[in-house]
């Protein structure tokens, strides 16, 4: 048994931690008489598999991690590619979207509108707050792409957390789901009898602010150690808390800040190969943007601010993005435009307003395509053979989630491009057979960037999460491909190496947050490389 000499408190009275173990062994007669534990990791993988929908599988897992977390986790790490797509998206968004139909037991902390003035009391009856270093939180307004779906966000802030165990080891019992309530604007929700939010429209601006500021104030305090990581926010407010909070606290927008991480990444790996093909330098793509939002401009911000370490000044780099919305080209003279927008619209486009994306492809002639916009579908056949047409290897990314939002699928872009396509998704697609060879599709998901950056995070206990932090991440990703992922034509790695990635991504980061200054764990700063290696080895839970 591990004793971790932290001495913590509860109910006035000094206590050791104790490492999490399994269960000790039942006792006689309370179990059957063979029950062997090798076995049963096979009954369960049955019992899994025997479901027949996607949504029951994910209710069995749920019930499992419950139950057995280890034998949960054990399932997920070894079954990695498998489990993934079933506790995260796209069936996390099943789930969430029906939150309320398959609600079972309560899982996360629920902080609503009406604890505001009160809201340390509602924290206070979190069971574990000694143990807290990470919380996703989120207020259900913009869950993947479907949309203000209110508390039933929830599920997104476990599915996240499960892979932060998963993934960079991180223990199951300092993770906390939390869901603001602040109402939700979905009238069929509201209509909802199942519905467990409460039933009133999303509070406004001012009342929101208020309760942000309560809310992080008493998070912070009652877990001094704690990492937040924001988490499908909408557009507005994910800028807005980002912005307001991330010099106070340790904070991150996952949205914004992981998804520019892990597509850099993607973009870079992708762009090699690319290059290999056209000749073209790193530094004469151009990247066309289908979706402005919170992702799509966290995205762009990632590749101009890289473009700079390149030698490029900032405005040249900001001339690489083109942006797209849902009126068409982002331009300068087209009217108002949202503020997170300003930076990236182009001043040197004055004509009509340009909505058609052939068109837009023609007047860009982008090298890669990013798909951030929510539209299943929009890169048609038409649009993939317009990137075919103009570069011998385009990229081309549909990144929204869950998969029936992708603006394309692996199939038409492999087959619309002649294979030639370096191709990221959002959530899995399978992979393709294309003249006798297989091809495959790489996910583009900040899943690969979150689990290892918040561990770094916390091992170098960051008073903040700096730009810094994050492009380490991003690149630290791009890194971690083997020869053999290269020779597989691969731009991220396999998901079943999540663990090696994350702690190679942490170790990056705890060295990035030394050289900000906005570490707490000075004893991390002597060590060797290698040394850290191993000491964040050392740290991940294994069921
Ligand atoms: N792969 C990954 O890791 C991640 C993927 N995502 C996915 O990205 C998607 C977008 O997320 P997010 O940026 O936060 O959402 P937002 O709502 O902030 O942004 C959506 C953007 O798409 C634009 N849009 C909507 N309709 C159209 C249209 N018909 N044509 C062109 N553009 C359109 C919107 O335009 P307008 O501004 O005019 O409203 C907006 O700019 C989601 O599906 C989400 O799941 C998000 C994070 C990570
Ligand atoms: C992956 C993710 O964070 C999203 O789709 O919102
Ligand atoms: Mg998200």
């Amino acid at each position: 048994m591990t004793i971790v000499l932290t001495p913590y408190w509860s109910n006035g009275v000094q206590k050791l931690k104790v490492a999490p173990q399994p269960a000790p062994p039942p006792k006689k007669g309370l179990v059957p008489p063979v029950l062997d534990q090798n076995i049963h990791t096979l009954r369960c993988l049955a019992q899994l598999r025997s479901k027949t929908s996607n949504l029951e599988k994910y209710i069995y897992l749920s019930h499992l991690k419950t139950d057995d977390p280890h034998m949960f986790y054990k399932l997920c790490l070894n079954h990695m590619s498998e489990i993934t797509p079933l506790i995260y998206t796209p069936t996390v968004g099943d789930a969430c979207q029906q939150f309320s139909q398959i609600y079972r037991r309560p899982e996360g902390l629920y902080v609503s509108i009406q604890d505001k003035g009160k809201i340390r009391a509602v924290i206070g009856n979190w069971p574990k707050i000694d143990d807290a270093r990470i919380s996703v939180v989120t207020d259900g307004s913009r869950i993947l792409g479907l949309g203000d779906l209110g508390v039933n966000g929830m599920g997104i802030s476990i599915g996240k957390l499960s892979l932060y165990v998963a993934g960079a080891g991180i223990r199951p019992e300092s993770t906390i789901p939390i869901c603001l309530d602040l109402g939700t604007n979905t009238q069929r929700y509201l209509d909802d009898p199942f519905y467990m939010g409460i039933r009133q429209k999303r509070v406004g601006d001012e009342e929101m602010a208020e309760f942000m500021d309560e809310f992080m104030h008493e998070m912070t305090t009652a877990f001094p150690k704690l990492m937040i990581q924001f988490e499908d926010f909408s557009t507005d407010n994910a800028f807005k808390y980002l912005e307001r909070y991330r010099n106070k606290y340790p904070v991150f927008n996952d949205d914004i800040q992981g998804t520019g991480a892990v597509v850099l990444s993607g973009f870079l790996n992708a762009a090699k190969l690319a290059s290999a093909a056209s000749g073209l330098p790193l530094t004469d793509h151009r990247i066309l943007f289908f979706g402005a939002g919170s992702a799509g401009v966290g995205v762009a911000s990632q590749l101009t601010s890289f473009f700079t370490l390149l030698g490029l000044t900032k405005e040249q780099a900001r001339r690489k993005i083109w942006l797209v919305d849902s009126q068409g080209l982002v331009y300068d003279t087209r009217g108002r435009l949202a503020e997170h927008k300003k930076y990236f619209s182009r001043d040197d486009y004055q004509g009509p307003p340009m909505t058609n994306l052939l068109d837009i492809i023609d007047y860009v002639r982008p090298t890669a395509l990013f798909g951030l916009s929510t539209i299943t579908d929009a890169f048609s056949g038409d649009v993939l053979d317009a990137m075919a047409a103009i570069n011998p290897r385009p990229i081309v990314f549909p990144l929204s989630n869950p998969v029936k939002l992708a603006e394309c699928s692996f199939a038409d872009a492999v087959a619309h491009t002649g294979g030639s396509v370096l191709f990221a998704s959002g959530s899995p697609f399978p992979e393709q057979q294309y003249q006798g060879k297989i091809l495959y599709p790489g996910q583009g998901n900040n899943m690969y960037i979150f689990p290892g950056l918040g561990l770094g995070a916390i091992l170098a206990r960051a008073a903040e999460v700096t730009d810094s932090m994050v492009e380490a991440s991003s690149l630290g990703l791009a890194q971690s491909l083997t020869k053999e992922e290269h020779a597989l034509g691969l731009i991220y790695p396999q998901i079943e190496r999540i663990r090696e990635i994350s702690a190679h991504i942490a170790k990056e980061v705890i060295r990035a947050a030394q050289k900000s200054g906005v570490d707490r764990s000075p004893d991390l700063r002597t060590k060797t490389d290698a040394e850290l290696l191993q000491f964040i080895n050392s740290k991940m839970w294994n069921p």
